[in-house]
C-alpha cells in the first residue's frame, strides 16, 4: 500500500502587537502569505491549524490514527519542522511543565498515553494478546549521535541494513505503562541540549528523537501473529538566521550545524517530491538526520509532518520557505509494510481461515438479507406514498366531481344532488326527446300560423302585411337540452302554446265558415245575374220584352239596387268583422311570437348549460386520465423497484457463490495439504520402521560377533550357537 505523506502547518500566536500578521489562514486547507501587501501566496497542505486551535484537536488529526497503526505492525513517523521558536517544541511536548495538563499537553504525551489505551484494548479484546514496548531517545547535536537516556557521552554510530536503520550504542528501555514512558521522556529531555538565543528563551540546540518500538503477539487457536512497528516521534531544532539570533561562538557553531543539517533534509524533500527522480540517487547519508528519517521519506513508513510558522511580518521569508518545504513534503509517497508474522499449526491455521471465511459469508449473507429487507421496506414505503398520492389525487377528484354535482345540484333546484348525479344522464336524454318534441311542436305551429296568415292575407291590411314581412327569418335549427325544473316551466309554457294553438284552430274554422259564407253569396249574385241575362236577351215581343223590360228594369233596377243594399251591408260587417278578426290575429301572432322569442331564450339556456356539462365531462375525462398516468407511473416505479431488488439480489447470491467457490477451492487446499501430509507421514513411518529394522539387524550382527568373539574359545558352545543361528534364519 502507498500513501502520500501528511502535512500539516500549524501558525502560532503573535509576539508583537504592534506587528501586522503576514500569514492569513484562509480555510482549513489554505493560508496565505503576504509581503508588505505586495505579493501574497497561497499555500495548500492536508490541514492548517490556526493560531486558536486546541493541543487536542491537532493530536486527533496529525497523530491518533498513526498511533493506533501502530498497534498493526505499522511504522509511523511524525516531526516538527519550522524556524526557530515556531512552537514546533510546543507542538510536539507542550510548554514546558505542562506535559500532564490534560488541555496544554502536547503531541507526544497523548501518543504515548493513546498508545497504551489501545493496546490495553487489544489485550481485553483478545483473549492472547502481549505487548512489548522499547523506547530510545536520541539527540542529534552538531551532526552526531548522543543518547539522551544514558548520562556518558558514548557517540551512537548508525547501522543501515536497508529496511532498516538501527542505532548502535543506544539504551533501549522497556517499559510497561505511559506513565513509565513518559517518565523516561521526561528524564531524557533534561539531557537535551537548549539555550537562551534572542529568538527563543529555551531554545532546542539539537534535533530529538523518540523511538518508539511497539511488538505485539496474539494467539488464536493455534495461529500466532506478531506484529512490530516503530513510532518516531521527531522535535527537531528549528532553522535560524544569524540576523535574527545574532548567535556567535559556540551557538553560532550550533547554528550552522542545525542548519546544514536542514539543508540536507530540504534537498532530500526536493528530490523525492520530484516524481522524475524517484528512482536517482537521494543524498540519504549526507546527514544523520536525514539516514535516520530514511524509512520515514520516501520509505516504509507512514508520515507526518508539522511545519510550524511565525505569523509575525519579520518572519516572512522563513515562513515561505517554511511553506515551501511543507508542499514539497505533499509530494512524497511512502510504500506502506505491515510488519506482521503468522506461525503455527498450518492446518488449524487454514481451518480457522476456513471458519473465518465461513463467518465472514454467514455476515454477509445476513446483511444481504438486511439490505433486501431495507430496500423492499423502502419501496414498500414508496409504494405507500404513491398510494396516498393516488388517494389524494382520487380525492381531489371526488371533490371536483362533488363541485361539478353540486352545481348541477343548484341548476336543478329541488332535487337531491345525488338523484341528480345518478339520473344526469336519464335527464340530459328526456330533456333531449323534449326538447326535440318541443322544437317540432314549435315548428308545426308555425307552420300552421303561417297557413292562417296566409290565408288571411286577402284580407290583411298594408300596415299586416308589412308586419308579417319585417318578422325575423327562420331560426336556425339546434337540438338544445333543458334542465327539469326549466323543462317544467317549459311545459306550462307548451300548454299556453297548445291552448293559443287551438284558438288559431278556432279562428281557422271560423275564417272557413266565412269565407264559404262569402263564396254562398257571391254564388247567388252570379246566379241571379245569370237570370237577368236569360230575360233580357228574350226576341218574343220586344216592346212587350222593351216594356216589361223598363217595368223589369224597374223591378230589377230596384231589386238590384236593394240586392246591392244588402250585399253592400253584409260586406261591411263582414269587412268590420274580419278586421276585429285580423286584428285579434295580429295580436295573438305577436303574443305567439314573443312567447317564441321567451322558447328561443330558454334553449340558449339550455345551450348553454349543455356547454357547462361538456365542460365538467371533459374535465372529469382528464382527471381520469392524469390518474390512469399516475397509476401506470406508480406501477413503473415499483417495476423498476423490484428490479432493483432483483439486481442487488442477484450481485449479491454472485458474490457469494464466488465466497463459496473460494470456500470450496481453499478446502480442496487443504484436502490436498491433508493427504500430502498424511503421505508424506505414512512414507516416514514406513521409512521409520525399514530404519528400525536395519537398526535391529545391525544390532543383532553386533551382538552375535560379539558373542561369536566371546564364544571363540569355546568351540562346542559355537557350533551349538552356529547351528541355531542358521536354523533360525537370523542372518
Ligand atoms: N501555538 C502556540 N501557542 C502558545 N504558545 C506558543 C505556541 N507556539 C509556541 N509558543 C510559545 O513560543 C515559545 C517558543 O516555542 P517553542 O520552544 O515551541 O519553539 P520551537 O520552534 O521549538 O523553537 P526552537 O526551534 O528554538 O526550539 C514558547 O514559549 C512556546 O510556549
Amino acid at each position: 500500500m502507498s500513501c502520500y505523506i501528511k502535512v500539516y502547518g500549524r501558525v502560532r500566536p503573535s509576539t508583537s502587537r504592534n506587528q501586522q500578521n503576514a500569514l492569513t489562514v484562509v480555510d482549513k486547507l489554505r493560508v496565505k502569505v503576504e509581503a508588505d501587501g505586495r505579493c501574497e501566496k497561497l499555500y495548500e497542505l492536508h490541514r492548517i491549524f490556526a493560531e486558536d486551535i486546541a493541543q487536542e484537536d491537532v493530536f486527533t488529526t496529525a497523530a491518533k490514527k498513526m498511533v493506533e497503526e501502530c498497534t498493526e505492525g505499522i511504522n509511523g513517523t511524525i516531526f516538527a519542522y519550522g524556524q526557530t521558536g515556531s512552537g514546533k517544541t510546543h507542538t510536539m511536548l507542550g510548554p514546558a511543565d505542562s506535559w500532564s495538563d490534560p488541555v496544554a499537553k502536547g503531541l507526544i504525551p497523548r501518543s504515548v498515553e493513546h498508545l497504551f489505551a489501545q493496546l490495553e484494548l487489544k489485550a481485553q479484546e483478545c483473549q492472547k494478546f502481549s505487548f512489548k514496548i522499547n523506547v530510545e531517545f536520541v539527540e542529534l547535536y552538531n551532526d552526531d549521535i548522543f543518547d539522551l537516556l544514558r548520562s556518558d557521552s558514548n557517540k551512537i554510530t548508525l547501522r543501515d541494513t536497508g529496511n532498516d536503520i538501527t542505532l548502535v550504542g543506544a539504551k533501549s528501555e522497556s517499559v510497561d505503562n505511559s506513565l513509565d514512558l513518559m517518565h523516561v521522556v521526561k528524564r531524557g529531555w533534561k539531557s537535551r541540549r537548549t539555550a537562551a538565543t534572542a529568538m527563543n528563551r529555551d531554545s532546542s540546540r539539537s534535533h530529538a528523537l523518540l523511538i518508539i518500538k511497539v511488538c505485539t503477539e496474539e494467539v488464536t487457536g493455534s495461529l500466532k501473529t506478531n506484529r512490530s512497528s516503530i513510532l518516531n516521534l521527531v522535535d527537531l531544532a528549528g532553522s535560524e538566521r544569524q540576523s535574527h539570533t545574532k548567535a556567535s561562538g559556540e551557538r553560532l557553531k550550533e547554528e550552522t550545524n542545525i542548519n546544514s543539517s536542514l539543508t540536507v533534509l530540504g534537498r532530500c524533500i526536493r528530490l523525492l517530491s520530484k516524481p522524475s527522480t524517484s528512482h536517482s540517487f537521494i543524498p540519504y547519508r549526507d546527514s544523520h538526520l536525514t539516514h535516520i528519517l530514511k524509512n520515514s521519506l520516501g520509505g516504509i513508513s507512514k508520515t507526518a509532518v508539522i511545519v510550524n510558522m511565525h505569523p509575525d511580518r519579520s518572519f516572512v521569508a522563513e515562513s515561505s520557505s517554511t511553506l515551501q518545504f511543507a508542499e514539497a513534503c505533499t509530494m512524497i509517497k511512502n510504500r506502506v509494510l505491515r510488519n506482521e508474522v503468522m506461525s503455527g499449526d498450518q492446518e488449524n491455521s487454514y481451518k480457522k481461515a476456513i471458519h473465518e471465511l465461513r463467518q465472514e459469508i454467514d455476515e454477509t449473507r445476513a446483511k444481504a438479507r438486511e439490505e433486501f429487507a431495507r430496500r423492499l421496506e423502502e419501496s414498500e414505503k414508496n409504494y405507500q406514498q404513491l398510494l396516498a398520492e393516488s388517494t389524494a389525487l382520487k380525492s381531489e377528484h371526488t371533490e371536483l366531481r362533488f363541485k361539478y354535482n353540486v352545481g348541477l345540484y343548484m341548476m336543478a333546484s329541488g332535487s337531491e344532488k345525488e338523484i341528480v348525479r345518478k339520473t344526469i344522464a336519464l335527464e340530459l336524454d328526456a330533456t333531449n326527446k323534449r326538447c326535440q318534441l318541443l322544437q317540432e311542436q314549435r315548428d308545426e305551429l308555425r307552420e300552421r300560423l303561417q297557413q292562417s296568415l296566409n290565408s288571411t292575407i286577402p284580407m290583411q291590411t298594408p300596415c299586416g302585411k308589412q308586419r308579417r314581412q319585417s318578422s325575423r327569418p327562420q331560426r336556425r335549427e339546434t337540438v338544445y337540452k333543458h334542465s327539469p325544473s326549466r323543462l317544467a316551466e317549459l311545459a306550462g309554457q307548451d300548454d299556453q302554446l297548445h291552448e293559443t294553438e287551438l284558438r288559431v284552430a278556432t279562428l281557422e274554422n271560423e275564417i272557413q265558415v266565412v269565407r264559404a259564407k262569402l263564396e254562398k253569396v257571391t254564388e247567388e249574385k252570379f246566379k241571379a245575374e245569370e237570370v237577368h241575362a236569360d230575360v233580357i236577351s228574350g226576341e218574343e215581343a220586344s216592346g212587350r220584352i222593351e216594356e216589361h223590360s223598363r217595368s223589369t228594369a224597374h223591378d230589377n233596377q230596384g231589386e238590384r239596387a236593394e240586392y246591392q243594399l244588402v250585399e253592400e251591408g253584409s260586406t261591411r260587417e263582414m269587412e268590420k268583422h274580419y278586421s276585429f278578426q285580423i286584428k285579434n290575429s295580429a295580436e295573438q301572432i305577436s303574443d305567439l311570437k314573443s312567447r317564441l322569442d321567451a322558447y328561443d331564450q330558454e334553449i340558449e339556456e339550455a345551450r348553454l348549460l349543455r356547454l357547462r356539462l361538456e365542460e365538467s365531462q371533459n374535465k372529469e375525462k382528464e382527471l381520469g386520465k392524469m390518474i390512469e398516468n399516475f397509476r401506470k407511473q406508480h406501477e413503473d416505479d415499483h417495476r423498476e423497484y423490484r428490479e432493483e431488488i432483483r439486481r442487488v439480489k442477484a450481485n449479491m447470491e454472485k458474490e457469494l457463490a464466488e465466497r463459496q467457490k473460494s470456500l470450496d477451492l481453499l478446502q480442496n487446499e487443504l484436502e490436498k495439504t491433508v493427504r500430502a501430509s498424511n503421505k508424506q507421514k505414512s512414507e516416514a513411518s514406513l521409512q521409520f520402521e525399514a530404519k528400525m529394522e536395519n537398526l535391529k539387524k545391525i544390532i543383532l550382527i553386533q551382538f552375535l560377533s560379539h558373542m561369536v568373539i566371546a564364544l571363540s574359545g569355546y568351540p562346542r558352545l559355537f557350533a551349538g550357537l552356529h547351528h541355531f543361528i542358521e536354523d533360525d534364519g537370523v542372518l
